[in-house]
């Protein structure tokens, strides 16, 4: 096991438990984050710059949401999704929920046999546009194993899906909300059972079990739910549209909480859902992409919880990418371009410097301690059944580029499972395991989750500085206390997600955050003592310079309102959409002094 940063963890605490990742101090928050920075920059080559890892095929528009219907009055088609600002029809079309949702880009259909045998190095014709190596793009092998974690994307014969460029649709906000999505995250949740209060008399269970520790509870379980399963499944056989998990009369004696890895891997990947529309987000009224704290806050950073289940499932991909490693790298082991052997090779060489990298953290997950009692094969099939599920429910997405992301994000988690639970170390890696929508779902997954710690990071920065700005006010408000107080640490504490409850794993710390932390600890502490009248001499003099800069200003301010105005007042005039203003009048902080 792997030292944390914070904390050693005793040797059988993590051997236990998968869960104890992030929770428990296997590997701490911090070690992922390290792990993180290592990777990205290869991972982001690798899924931006080769055409195998960034064109994805996928049947988004030939198949229908199998659980309910527009009849049932639960909507998720397009149409029906809310939008998030009542007057849409006042901002414009370019940034209306409808035309940030719409696939972009070029698309390619699948090829028939035929064209795939005629045209075996351009089997797409161009379709995607000149430069793109086909044969790294089209797959060709179209058959399912029954070891599948989701629905494989051929299941239905009247269409086999059509390429897209994920570069060209990046994971962002797109508007859709409202009903739609939230039928499609409540079935999610709901029809999995993994709500704590569908079951009250679930929290009883598990006591006087022999089971000790997370890990052994969550088998418990999961064990457990089986029974239901055979129940479903005899229900099923009357009733082919039963869903895989729903209430049978067993619940009482089924421990379907929240503990379960499943459970961690569907809230892990929503987070990361709900990070990267909150980094990446437009504001529909100024037209701007730009990160929202307010989106950050109301949906992560009070979630503790989230973003551990989005660590976690960090943990759970790179423990998949690493044990994919060797079979992926091989020379005879996986073609990646059969008709350009020079892109072939690149292509390995930059999924070699991925593997490599991911591995750099030794036994990150031990997955070989799941499944591993007598009812091994029927807790696989429930997990199997379960993301089936979930990849069916993908199909109810009512915005085209969510359902493309959420299609392949289910995906690859899917294939993560698969090749922890599915396949041996043993396993003949000469033996074509995976097909490329897996490989291409599992490593974009892969670098989802690596930009949304990224990001998360980045926003725990941002609150920071906020509440640090907001400290600094409240002090230079009140100098007559400010003097008096003997100054502790002076800033907010900078870990904003706090650690998990009975975890030793302090949140993460960037080391360059800690200096500058420490820093302005210093600038405090010498602030602090500072005689009264001392600090008053400086804050003039602070306000003389901050006048006579403004005065310097002044003309290039004006020029710009100027300007601005003008533009709009023409824009107005032509009946054009009006630009927003870009300027306000405001009172200086103090802080700006
Ligand atoms: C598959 C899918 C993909 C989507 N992709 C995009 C996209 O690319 N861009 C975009 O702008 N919108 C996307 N959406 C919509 C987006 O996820 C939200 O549903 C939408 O922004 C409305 O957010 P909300 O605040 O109502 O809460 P939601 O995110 O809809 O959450 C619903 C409820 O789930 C619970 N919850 C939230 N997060 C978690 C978590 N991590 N773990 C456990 N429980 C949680 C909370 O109780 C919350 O109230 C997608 C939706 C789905 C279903």
């Amino acid at each position: 096991q792997i030292p944390s940063d914070n904390s050693t963890p005793p040797q059988d605490a993590c051997a236990i438990s998968p869960k104890a990742i992030v929770s428990d101090a296997c590997a701490s928050y911090s070690t992922l984050e390290r792990l993180n920075r290592n990777v990205k920059p290869a991972l982001d080559e690798l899924v931006q710059t080769t055409d195998f890892f960034s064109h994805y095929r996928v049947n988004l528009f030939h198949k229908k949401c199998p659980f309910w219907d527009d009849e049932n009055g639960i909507c998720g088609n397009v149409a029906c999704a809310v939008e998030t600002l009542d007057n849409e029809e006042d901002i414009p079309l370019v940034w209306r929920a409808k035309e940030l949702g719409k696939l972009e880009g070029p698309r390619a259909r699948h090829p028939g046999k035929v064209v795939q045998k005629r045209e075996p190095v351009r089997p797409l014709q161009g379709s995607l546009g000149e430069g793109v190596g086909e044969s790294c793009v089209v797959e060709y092998d179209d058959e399912c194993d029954e070891r599948d974690y989701c629905v494989p994307e051929d299941e239905s014969a009247s269409s086999k899906g059509d390429y897209v460029s994920l570069l060209r649709n990046p994971e962002r906000f797109t508007g859709y909300a409202g009903d739609g999505a939230k039928s499609v995250w409540d079935a999610v949740y709901r029809e999995n059972c993994f709500q704590k209060s569908s079951f009250p008399n679930s929290a009883s269970l598990g006591m006087g079990t022999s089971l000790k520790g997370p890990a052994a509870m969550d088998f418990k379980a999961v064990l457990d739910a089986a029974g239901r399963q055979q129940v479903l499944a005899q229900q099923r056989e009357h009733n082919p549209l039963t869903p895989f998990v729903a209430n049978t009369g067993l619940e009482a004696e089924d421990e379907c909480l929240e503990k379960r890895v499943f459970y961690r891997v569907i809230s892990g990947m929503h987070a990361s859902i709900s990070t990267h529309l909150c980094w990446d987000f437009l504001n529909q009224t100024t037209g701007k992409w730009q990160p929202n704290m307010k989106c950050y806050k109301a949906r992560l950073h009070g979630f503790p919880d989230r973003i551990s289940n989005l660590y976690f499932n960090y943990a759970l991909l790179t423990r998949a990418i690493t044990k994919l490693g060797p079979y992926l790298t091989k020379q005879q082991g996986y073609t990646f371009c059969t008709g350009d052997p020079s892109q072939d090779a690149e292509t390995r060489a930059k999924v070699m410097a991925v593997t490599e990298k991911a591995s750099s953290v030794p036994q990150i997950f031990d997955e070989s301690l799941m499944f591993k009692n007598g009812e091994g094969p029927s807790l696989k099939e429930d997990f199997r059944n379960r993301f089936r599920n979930v990849s069916r429910l993908m199909d109810c997405v009512g915005c085209d580029k969510c359902r493309l992301w959420g299609k392949l994000q289910t995906a690859g988690y899917g294939t993560a499972l698969k090749v922890l639970f599915e396949f041996d170390n043993n396993d003949d890696p000469q033996v074509p395991v995976l097909k490329r929508t897996e490989l291409v779902a599992l490593f974009n997954t892969y670098a989802r989750l690596s930009s949304s710690l990224t990001a998360i990071q980045k926003f725990r920065t941002m609150v920071d500085g906020e509440n640090g700005n907001a400290k600094l006010e409240e002090e230079q408000d009140t100098p007559a206390q400010q003097i008096n107080v003997v100054s502790g640490r002076g800033r907010t504490p900078h870990a904003a997600v706090p650690a998990p409850s009975g975890s030793a794993v302090a949140a993460p710390e960037d080391p360059a955050l800690e200096k500058k932390h420490n820093d302005d600890d210093k600038e405090e502490q010498h602030h602090h003592r500072k005689s009264g009248a001392e600090l008053e001499v400086e804050r003039i003099i602070k306000l003389i310079k901050f006048i006579l800069a403004s005065w310097v200003k002044f003309p290039m301010v004006a020029w710009g309102i100027i300007s601005s105005e003008t533009t709009r007042l023409v824009q107005f005039y032509l009946g054009l959409p009006v630009n927003p203003r870009n300027w306000t009048m405001r009172m200086p902080r103090v802080d700006e002094l």
